[in-house]
């Protein structure tokens, strides 16, 4: 499991994550949510040994992540976007190579597994290098997994990948949460951290809350409003005090309200998205 307690990391002036605490348990999927620059890939980086934090301490499958940054590394999968697949190697080769580095007498064996396991085999003597961005996306999964590690790191897996090729790799992931690992994975994409079991919202190196979907959901309901308003002018919600933010949606209006908002004739409430649930944490928290 992974186990962070105040985590700060600062780049010169800049505190690219701010005392930033979490769990992840065996069989979860945490989804770590934030837009470009909130902080995302420099935790990861923290909690595989790769950067030491300023302050905080972190544990990953058992061990002090400070201390034993080698012996996390074999306990651990990580993939970032395509930068952890060679693409001069075929996909056979980059998967023996990642086996035989934590695992080398059972390598054969765990590459061939993880072939078949994700699908690869047709395109086992193929270079990394000639796959379609879905297929190479597959094989980064399968390279970080090849040796059966019980953490596993996920950095913007689905990253420019069409909507099917993404459903394909999530139900992947779930897959390796079932099989008793514990996933940390990455995400700007609102509509994936409603496939996690858990969430972090990330801004500016903060935790802004965190919890499952329905919890952040309920958690923004206590404290806004969630409307759907036709027949009403865009410009005339927009300049109302109780408005935090209203956008055009379909045939009408959606927008966040203060609770003291109206409900007056011609709106309705409705769910809020977690999209919803970060706009309106991100406005109270600048
Ligand atoms: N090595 C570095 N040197 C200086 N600044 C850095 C370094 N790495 C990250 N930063 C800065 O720290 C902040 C957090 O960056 P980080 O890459 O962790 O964000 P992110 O949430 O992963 O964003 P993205 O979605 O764009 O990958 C950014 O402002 C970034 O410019």
């Amino acid at each position: 499991m992974v186990h962070a307690e105040e985590l700060t990391r600062s780049f010169g002036a800049l505190r690219a994550l701010d005392r930033v605490s979490l769990k992840v348990r065996p069989g979860e999927v945490f989804g770590l949510l934030g837009p470009n620059g909130a902080g995302k890939t420099t935790l990861v980086r923290v909690l595989t040994g790769v950067l030491r934090p300023d302050g905080g301490r972190a544990w990953v499958a058992g061990l002090d992540v400070a201390r034993a940054s080698y012996r996390v590394k074999e306990r651990i999968g990580y993939a970032t976007q395509e930068q952890s697949v060679y693409r001069d190697l075929t996909v056979e080769e980059n998967l023996l190579f990642r086996a035989s580095l934590y695992r080398p007498k059972e390598a054969k064996a765990l590459a061939e597994e993880a072939l078949v396991r994700f699908g690869l085999g047709p395109y086992a003597k193929a270079l990394a290098g000639h796959l379609s961005g879905g297929w190479r996306q597959r094989l980064a999964l399968a390279q970080a997994v090849v040796h059966r590690p019980e953490v596993l790191f996920l950095d913007e897996p689905t990253t420019g990948l069409d909507p099917l090729s993404r459903r394909g790799i999530w139900d992947l992931i779930h897959e390796e949460a079932k099989r008793g690992a514990a996933v940390l994975v990455t995400t700007h994409y609102m509509d994936e951290a409603e496939r996690c079991h858990r969430l972090a919202l990330l801004l500016g190196g903060r935790v802004l809350a965190q919890g499952t979907p329905q919890e952040l959901k309920a958690l923004a309901r206590e404290r806004a409003r969630f409307l759907f308003a036709q027949g009403v002018s865009l410009e005339a919600l927009r300049g109302l005090p109780d408005v935090l933010e209203a956008w055009p949606s379909g045939e009408g209006v959606r927008l966040i309200a203060r609770p003291s908002f109206p409900l007056g004739p011609g709106f309705r409430e409705v769910e809020p998205s977690l999209e919803d649930v970060f706009v309106l944490l991100a406005k109270e928290a600048l």
